[in-house]
Formats: structure tokens, sequence, C-alpha cells
């Protein structure tokens, strides 16, 4: 039996699982784990993919190719919806519109496009510029246009609070949604109340982004569905802690000379193939040796 397209799993679990937490995955075997804890639905970051894969800040350097790429590992192993980060859309309609069909291609689920200019800053950070409301209608706009699969989700992200306030948000989400956007993204709010607010007068689904040492408090799912958020995400809770992990590891290793001090902090082989089902690749490599030995 053929599974629903990726966006349709992804509004059907919005619509009923409201809110729907959404974990930060920053590769393919982080996918696979998110999966094993339970989660239902994925990220991909594009702070992540500027930090884990290029080693670079999330300030708009990296492109279409380096998150397709990133993408496609994680739909290739993982069929949780993924909602994927895609900045600017790193260009004007056309550009938009390409990057909207590589993420269709790419089993994709959803996107969330932003109105920052294209020399963009993470959304919790100081001095953001944003482009004209016209501007972002016409990405809206192209974006939508560009769908080959209706159920895709089309996620407008608005950076607007921070530097236009509240009132002014608001409005912008409301004129992307004229424009075709499925769900908006309120970044970096501060309170409960203004959720509140904003999902009053947004007539779609809204995502609260809960990063954290970010400027919106780590506020919990409860809180959230309390004033009508619809999708809760964490774009780099598993990251920041992985990073973390890796530099004591390093560190135990270059201090002590061996390991054996940080052993009990790592995940076991048995573990990981677990989460890999290495021993069912295995039992397939014996059958397929047996049954060429059988030829023989
Ligand atoms: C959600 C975000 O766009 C991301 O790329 O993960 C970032 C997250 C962060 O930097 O904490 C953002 O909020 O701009
Ligand atoms: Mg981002």
């Amino acid at each position: 039996m053929t599974q629903p397209a990726a966006g349709s799993r992804f509004r059907a679990l919005v619509a009923e699982q409201a809110p729907v937490q959404i974990v930060g995955t920053v590769n393919a075997y982080s996918a696979l784990l998110a999966q094993k804890a339970g989660h239902k639905a994925i990220y991909l970051s594009g702070a992540g993919v500027a930090n884990a894969s290029l080693g670079l800040p999330d300030l708009g350097i990296s492109q279409l190719a380096d998150v397709a790429e990133d993408a496609r590992r994680i739909t290739a192993v993982c069929d949780l919806p993924l909602l994927v980060d895609v900045d600017t859309g790193w260009g004007s309609a056309f550009n938009i519109a390409r990057t909207v069909r590589e993420m269709e291609r790419a089993g994709v689920a959803a996107i969330h496009l932003e109105d920052q200019v294209q020399a963009k800053r993470c959304g919790h950070r100081p001095n953001k510029a944003l482009v004209s409301i016209e501007e972002m209608v016409d990405r809206v706009r192209a974006g939508v246009d560009a769908r080959t699969d209706a159920s895709f989700v089309f996620m407008a992200r608005t950076d607007g609070h921070a530097s236009e306030g509240m009132t002014a948000a608001v409005e912008r989400a409301n004129r992307y949604v004229e424009a075709g956007a499925d769900m908006i993204f309120a970044e970096a709010l501060h309170t409960l109340e203004e959720f509140a607010t904003f999902t009053r007068q947004v007539p779609v689904p809204v995502l609260a982004n809960i990063t954290e040492f970010g400027q919106t408090p780590l506020f919990d799912v409860d809180e959230l569905a309390g004033v009508n958020v619809a999708m809760v995400l964490y774009p780099l809770s598993a990251f920041r802690a992985m990073s973390k992990a890796t530099l004591a590891v390093y560190g135990a290793i270059a201090r002590d000379g061996h390991q054996r001090g940080v052993v009990e902090a790592m995940q076991t082989r048995t573990e990981l193939y677990e989460i890999l089902g290495y021993h069912d690749y295995e039992q397939k490599l014996d059958e397929l040796f047996s049954k060429e030995s059988q030829h023989e």
C-alpha cells in the first residue's frame, strides 16, 4: 500500500494532534533517533545545515544545494514528515520556484520561507532587516504557484515582531495567508499573550519556535496548546546537546590519553545497530551470498 504524500501526512498530523512537536534532526541518523523516541514530525534547520554540515554561521551563506542534499539524506531513510527551513528561498520568483520543486522532489512535507532580506540573520539575533510586505507576498505567490503537489505545505515565516511589533507581524502574516501560505511561523514572540493575540487573528495553523538561548521562553506544549499554537519547534535542541557531548569526549581523549572515562556516556554498538536495523541488512547480505553459492 502506498502512503499518502508527505504533505498530506503533515497536514493531517497538524489537524489531529495540535500542537505537534517538531524536532530538529541535523542528519539522517538523528532522524532515526527522533523516530525511535516516538516523534511524529521532524525538521531540517537552516542553522543546522550551516552549523553542522558546513561549519558556518546561520547568516545566509548556505545554498539550496546544501539544504536539498541534507533533506534527501533524511527522507531516504526516514518517512516521518519533514519540515525544511529554506531561509529566504535563495533568490526571486524563479529561484523560489526551483526551491519548491527541489524540496518536493526530495520528498519533503513542508517548507518555511521567511520575510528577511537575502543577507538574513538568525531570527533570535538583533539587527534583522525585512523585505516589504509586497516583496514577501511575491515570494509566497511564486512558491505556492510552483507546487506540483497541492498537499505540499508552504509555511510563511514572519520575523516582523522584532523590528515592527505585534500589530505589524499579524498584518504581515495575514497578507501572506491571503497570498496562499498554508501555515505561519511566528518568529521570536516573547509571551504567551502574544501567541494568543497572534493565533486569534491569523486563520491558519501557527508555529512557535521554542529554540534555546533565544527570545522566546521555553514554554511547554500545554502552555502553547492553551494559546492555540498548532506546532512547536525544537530546531537545534539535539544538535546543541550532541555538540556539548562531542566536545567533552574529544577533551577527555586529549586530556586522559584514553576514552575510558567517557564510555558510559556513549551509545553502545548494540544500540547503534538497533537504530540502523543493522542485522536486517546483514541477513540480506547472507541471503544474497547463500543464493549465489547455490548457483555455483
Ligand atoms: C529556526 C531557525 O531558523 C533555524 O535555522 O533552525 C533558527 C533557530 C536558532 O537560531 O535558534 C532561527 O530561529 O532563526
Ligand atoms: Mg533558520
